[in-house]
């Protein structure tokens, strides 16, 4: 009979209890897909009186002897950083594998923990940490190694994706409907890391380190979240058959002198309605990937949630557990491109401006000159005309986003500029 693998999990949230319903679920089936039984050794929560539910000889508050114990395999389900980042390292420098979908963690210490993974021989996994359900980091660490990923830009966090879609469908403010979204609990009770696009930034820095083999933290990731979208840009957008999102985009950037670098970045912006990712409303997630080879590829599903995010988590650990009964580790990462980070000032973006003007001679002709003295050049102008005024709205071509920013400050300091309607960057549309 085959060693059974010990497998110990941290944490029993939304999460974790999913995992742990799966795993006690059907174990001979498991043990069949593993080839050998999987065992859950312990299960680490803070306040054991509050899991009932659970099967009690398993239950334990100690999680750090839990760790030291004889296990093969950790599953974090606890987040944050502390103090789960010295356990997990402690844990791969004793070669302990370690499955997590702790994107808060990932998204700033990968590196040291790929390196005690790298040292143990251990697996260290986190499909759950981007995208929940989707199969996205297996495809870009393993099927798409051999390729170049040139772009990666998505929708990966539904929160906000929620908020977006229901503002779209109701015309509803930005304030209106984060509380509807709160009390329907796609919200948490205090939103932030979601609206201010932190969670999207983490998923973003993970998504540029697996794509490019370099390593980006949130820091290294322009980031700008959904709070100041207003019904006004939403109704610019729609006007123009356009809609407004909040992406992660990473793209492989071409500097002059033929060196590389990664653009990383989270913002809103307006896209065609006609685009893949305009189209994915409510809760869900979608990636889309261009590489050289592969071309476009796009990856759709279910982004958060207990149930589908432990699905990904139990792919993980199926696959660690794989490994340890085959005696070796699965393919590893790689980060040796180290590409540095482009600043946002200089990263290439296109805007759509949308002005109420005075309606007299030679306005268009000075906004015109504006965007002229930044070097910016204009890909479309259209004006309408209202009582004395004129709506005017204006796309760009691509320029470096300081030059957008500035051309954008200037214009609205001329006098013949009632109102600046509406200012987004523009994504998925040709030139
Ligand atoms: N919920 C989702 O949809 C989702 C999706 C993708 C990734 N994730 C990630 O999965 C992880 C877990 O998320 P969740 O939604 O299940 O969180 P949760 O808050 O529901 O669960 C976390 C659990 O950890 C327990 N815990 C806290 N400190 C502990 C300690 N010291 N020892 C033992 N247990 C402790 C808490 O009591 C809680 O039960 C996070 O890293 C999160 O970012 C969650
Ligand atoms: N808060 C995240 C959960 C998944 O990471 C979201 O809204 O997508
Ligand atoms: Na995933």
């Amino acid at each position: 009979m085959t060693e059974p693998v010990k497998v110990a999990l941290l944490g029993c949230g939304t999460v974790g209890s999913e995992v742990t319903r799966i795993l006690l679920d059907d174990p001979t089936e498991l043990a069949a897909r593993v080839g050998a039984p999987v065992e859950i050794a312990g299960i680490a929560v803070r306040r054991p009186d509050k899991h009932p539910e659970l099967p009690q000889h398993l239950v334990t508050s100690d999680a750090t002897a839990l760790i030291d114990s004889d296990v093969d395999i950790i599953v974090e389900l606890i987040g944050g950083i502390d103090p789960v980042r010295g356990w997990l390292l402690s844990a791969l420098r004793k070669g302990k594998s370690v499955v997590t979908g702790n994107k808060a963690l990932l998204s700033e210490h990968a590196s040291e923990l790929a390196e005690a993974a790298d040292e143990s021989g251990a697996d260290l996994y986190y499909e759950a940490a981007v995208a929940g359900a989707i199969p996205l980091l297996r495809p870009l660490r393993e099927s798409l190694a051999g390729d170049r990923i040139t772009r990666v830009m998505g929708i990966v966090n539904g929160t906000t994706n929620f908020i977006l879609s229901a503002m779209d469908s109701t015309g509803a403010g930005y304030a209106e409907t984060l509380d509807e979204a709160t009390r329907l609990g796609y919200a948490e009770a205090d939103p932030t890391a979601d609206v201010d696009g932190y969670d999207a930034a983490s998923k973003a820095a993970i998504l540029a380190s697996l794509s490019f083999h370099s390593r980006v933290t949130a820091a290294d990731v322009h980031r700008e979240g959904i709070a100041g979208i207003s019904s006004s840009d939403i109704t610019a957008a729609r006007s123009l058959g356009r809609t407004v999102k909040l992406l992660s985009i990473c793209e492989r950037v071409t500097e002059a002198d033929g060196s590389e670098s990664v653009s990383a970045r989270v913002h809103p912006v307006m896209m065609p309605k006609s685009h893949q990712l305009a189209g994915v409303g409510g809760a869900f997630n979608a990636v889309y990937v261009e590489a050289e080879a592969a071309g476009q590829l796009m990856f759709y599903g279910q982004g958060a949630g207990g149930a589908p995010t432990a699905s990904a988590v139990l792919g993980d650990l199926v696959s660690a557990a794989r490994n340890k009964v085959a005696g070796g580790r699965g393919p590893r990462e790689s980060a040796h491109a180290a590409l540095p980070v482009r600043p946002m000032g200089q990263t290439p973006t296109r805007y759509h401006v949308s002005l109420d003007v005075a309606d007299e001679p030679g306005v268009l002709a000075q906004v015109a000159q504006v965007f002229a003295t930044h070097g910016v050049s204009i890909s479309t102008v259209r004006q309408r005309d209202r009582r004395n005024t004129a709506s005017l709205v204006v796309v760009t071509h691509q320029a470096p986003d300081a030059a957008l920013r500035s051309t954008v400050d200037e214009i609205g300091e001329l006098d013949v500029v009632r109102e600046v309607v509406s200012v987004m960057r523009v994504e998925g549309e040709a030139e």
